[in-house]
């Protein structure tokens, strides 16, 4: 069954395409990642699809309905959390997230739980404004998935965590994904997208570049493998390898290119070179190079 379908979307703040003609689909069930820099069009798409805003031209289903002019069908079925949160200021991180279940008929029991689930049982009392911003994001995080959605928007979720809760809350969305959930994220990161996501889309500068598995993305890229050696070895022992293309020695070891680098590995063997041996297929990266010509900065 598809979740998510868009055709066409296009949006414009002034002269500024923000989104350019975007189609996707996602698949119930599916964990789909918006992949690219600032700027790329990624909030604006979310925000389309999310029926926070009406597009130019172009069409949105979600879950068989159109989420503009506000749906209430679809409201009870979707949770959203968006980068920038509103929050009542003066409420607890309990209160807070208590007020949004009940608006679900939610009860506050679930509702403390995810406090549990979020990390957050330790701030319950804290009022919101003396959150931390990972903090405020976990509970901005909670109190969308409060009602247990079936389909879950999340904008740069792990913008503002350290590493550990960003671990963490890989894990509980990986959970709530297994669990039937449809999730749609958008990212800066690129492990947080190869590292999730069933399909990654590449947006740069309102467009989807390409929308694929992250494995595909990567076998498409006409990239030469390089493989790392421990410094050491004499860099013409290296060249007359078969296989290796160019060798540069760097502080952290001699690089070889390849684009066998079975071959390469073999021959490496042979003359007892394997030491500290490292293998770099493509990456995300690197796709988002291959198609841009420029260098991913998130
Ligand atoms: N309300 C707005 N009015 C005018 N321009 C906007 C507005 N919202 C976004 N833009 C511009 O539209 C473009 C796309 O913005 P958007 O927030 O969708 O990108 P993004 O990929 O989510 O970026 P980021 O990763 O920085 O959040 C940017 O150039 C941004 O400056």
């Amino acid at each position: 069954m598809v979740a998510i379908e868009v055709v066409d979307l296009a949006l414009a703040y002034g002269e500024l395409r923000a989104v350019d003609g975007v189609s996707l689909d996602v698949a119930e069930g599916e964990f789909v990642g918006i992949l690219g820099p600032n700027g790329a069009g990624k909030t604006s798409t979310l925000e389309l699809v999310e029926g926070l805003r009406r597009p130019d031209s172009g069409t949105v289903r979600v879950l068989g309905e159109s989420p503009w002019p506000r749906n209430p069908r679809l409201l009870p079925r979707m949770g959203v959390q968006l980068q920038a949160s509103s929050f009542f200021e003066r409420l607890t991180a309990r209160e807070q997230l208590r007020t949004f279940a009940s608006l679900y008929a939610v009860s506050a029991g679930r509702a403390d739980e995810w406090l549990e689930r979020v990390g957050l049982v330790e701030k319950a009392a804290t009022r919101v404004g003396d959150l931390s911003g990972g903090q405020a994001q976990r509970l901005s995080i909670a109190c969308a998935l409060v009602h247990d959605p079936e389909l879950v928007f999340l904008d740069e979720p792990t913008a503002a965590l350290d590493p550990q809760a960003r671990r963490n809350l890989w894990d509980l969305l990986v959970g709530i994904n297994e669990a039937g959930r449809t999730v749609v994220l958008t990212t800066h990161y690129m492990d947080e997208a190869e590292t999730l996501c069933d399909r990654v889309a590449i947006m740069d500068r309102g467009r989807v570049l390409r929308f694929d598995t992250p494995a595909k993305l990567v076998r498409g890229l006409d990239a030469p493998t390089r493989i790392t050696v421990a410094p050491g070895p004499d860099l013409e022992r290296l060249r007359v390898v078969p296989g290796v293309g160019d060798v540069v020695a760097t502080p952290d070891g001699t690089v070889l290119t390849t684009r066998e680098p079975t071959l390469v590995l073999t021959g490496l063997a042979e003359r007892d070179l394997l030491d500290g041996v490292q293998v770099h297929t493509g990456t995300l990266e690197d796709v988002f190079l291959d198609l841009t010509g420029r260098e991913y900065r998130a």
